[in-house]
C-alpha cells in the first residue's frame, strides 16, 4: 500500500499543490517554513482524517480561504482508491472513499496505517500523561476499530457528564438520576478500554524492547507499566463514591481518561534483589529518551504491520536534524534492509539527506518545496 498521488487545495500554505510520489523513499526538501511538515501532515490527515499537529481542523484551512480539500490516490494491492477529505468553514468535515462518504469514521482509520516520527516526540517522555495516552490511543485506534468506537463513545459521554456537572453547580442542584445514566456507560466502556490497553501493553513490550535493544546495542533494560485506577477491583464502587467530589470540582475525576503509562529504565541485568528500574523522565539521558521514543514508533510500525499485513506509511519529519549519527545509521540500515514500505522524509538540508541515502538500495525521489 502506498500513496501515489496527492492534490491539495487551500490546505495550510498550499493553495494548489499536486504531487506524484514513489512507492519507496520520498524526500521533501525546502527552506525553513516552506511547508515540508505541512505536506507530511496532509498525508497524515488523509490516512487518519485529522492533523498530527492541530487539534482544530479549521486551523488547516489556508488563511483567508473558506475551505480545504485533500485528495489522494492510494495503491492497495493492485487497485487504486481515491480518498478525499474536505472542510468548509463552519461545517462538518467530509471524508469519502471513491467519492462515497464513509458511514463511520472507524471504517477509515487504520485502512491506510501510518506512523509519524517528529521532533517533538520526546514530549511523550517529558510531558504529561495526556501525551502518552494520546500516543497509545492513536496506535490502538488504527489497530482495532472496536477500541476506537468505544473510545469515541466514552469521550462523548464524558463530555456530557462534565457539562451537566457544571450545570448542576450553576443551578446549585444535583440530579442523581441523570448522573446514573452517564455513570453506567462510563464504567462499562471504561472497563473495556482499560482491558484492551492492558492487553496491548503486554503485546507491545516485546517488539518495543527488541527495537530499543537494537538502537542502543542492548545496553539497558526498558519497560512500560500501564497505570490505571480502573485496575482496582472495586473501581465501580469508588467511581460512584466520588460523585460528591465530582460535583464539587465540576468534572469527572476518575476513569480511564486519567490513565498513564510509566516509562522506566534500568540496568541490563536486574535480579530479584537488584535495583528496580527508574523513571526515564527523571533519570534517563537525552539520548536514552530519544532512543525510547524511536523504539516506541518502530514497535508501533511492527504492530500495525502484523495486524494489517501491510507496511504502514512512515513519515519522518526533520529526524536527521535531531538524531546523532549512530541512531541515523541504524535507521538507514533498516531502510536499506527493506524493513519499511513507503517513506516520506523532510529535511531543510537536501545535501545531507542525499549523502545519507547514497548507498540505500531503494527508489529515492526528491521533491523541492518553494515558498511562493
Ligand atoms: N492555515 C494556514 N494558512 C496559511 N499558512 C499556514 C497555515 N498553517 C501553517 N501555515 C504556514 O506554514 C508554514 C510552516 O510550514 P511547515 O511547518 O510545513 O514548514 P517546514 O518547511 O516544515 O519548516 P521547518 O524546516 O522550519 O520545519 C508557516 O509559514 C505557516 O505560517
Amino acid at each position: 500500500m502506498y500513496l501515489e498521488k496527492l492534490s491539495l487545495t487551500n490546505f495550510k500554505n498550499y493553495e494548489d499543490g499536486r504531487y506524484v510520489f514513489g512507492p519507496q523513499v520520498n524526500v521533501i526538501v525546502g527552506a525553513n517554513g516552506s511547508g515540508k511538515t505541512n505536506l507530511l501532515d496532509a498525508v497524515y490527515f488523509l490516512a487518519l482524517s485529522k492533523s498530527a499537529f492541530q487539534s482544530q481542523d479549521a486551523l488547516s484551512i489556508l488563511h483567508d480561504a473558506d475551505y480545504f480539500i485533500i485528495d489522494g490516490i492510494f495503491q492497495e494491492q493492485s487497485r487504486s482508491v481515491q480518498i478525499t477529505i474536505s472542510l468548509q468553514r463552519g461545517q462538518r468535515k467530509v471524508l469519502m472513499a471513491d467519492k462515497k462518504p464513509y458511514d463511520r469514521l472507524s471504517d477509515h482509520i487504520g485502512r491506510f496505517p501510518v506512523v509519524l516520527m517528529a521532533p517533538n516526540d520526546t514530549d511523550l517522555v517529558r510531558e504529561h500523561s495526556e501525551d502518552r495516552r494520546h500516543f497509545f490511543d492513536g496506535v490502538l485506534s488504527q489497530l482495532d476499530a472496536e477500541y476506537l468506537r468505544n473510545y469515541l463513545m466514552y469521550q462523548q459521554v464524558l463530555k456530557q457528564r462534565n457539562s451537566v456537572l457544571k450545570l448542576f453547580a450553576e443551578r446549585n442542584q444535583v440530579d442523581n438520576d441523570l448522573l446514573d445514566t452517564y455513570d453506567e456507560p462510563l464504567i462499562d466502556l471504561g472497563q473495556k478500554i482499560h482491558d484492551r490497553r492492558k492487553q496491548f501493553v503486554e503485546e507491545f513490550l516485546p517488539d518495543f524492547r527488541k527495537h530499543y535493544a537494537y538502537l542502543s546495542d542492548g545496553r539497558e533494560n526498558v519497560t512500560i507499566v500501564y497505570e490505571s485506577e480502573v485496575s482496582n477491583s472495586n473501581f465501580a464502587d469508588e467511581f460512584r463514591h466520588f460523585r460528591r467530589r465530582d460535583t464539587v470540582l465540576q468534572r469527572t475525576t476518575m476513569g480511564i481518561h486519567k490513565d498513564d503509562y510509566a516509562f522506566l529504565i534500568g540496568e541490563r541485568e536486574v535480579g530479584p534483589d537488584g535495583p528496580a528500574p527508574v523513571p526515564l523522565k527523571k533519570f534517563g539521558s537525552q539520548g536514552q529518551q530519544k532512543t525510547f521514543v524511536i523504539g516506541l514508533k518502530l514497535a508501533q510500525f511492527d504492530q500495525l504491520q502484523a495486524a494489517k499485513g501491510i507496511k504502514p506509511i512512515l513519515l519522518l519529519d526533520d529526524i536527521f536534524d535531531k538524531l546523532d549519527d549512530r541512531r541515523i545509521g541504524k535507521l538507514i540500515q533498516q531502510m536499506d534492509e527493506g524493513a519499511f514500505g513507503q517513506l516520506f522524509i523532510t529535511d531543510a538540508r537536501p545535501e545531507r539527506t542525499r549523502e545519507l541515502l547514497t548507498n540505500v538500495q531503494a527508489d529515492v525521489r526528491f521533491f523541492e518545496i518553494t515558498r511562493d
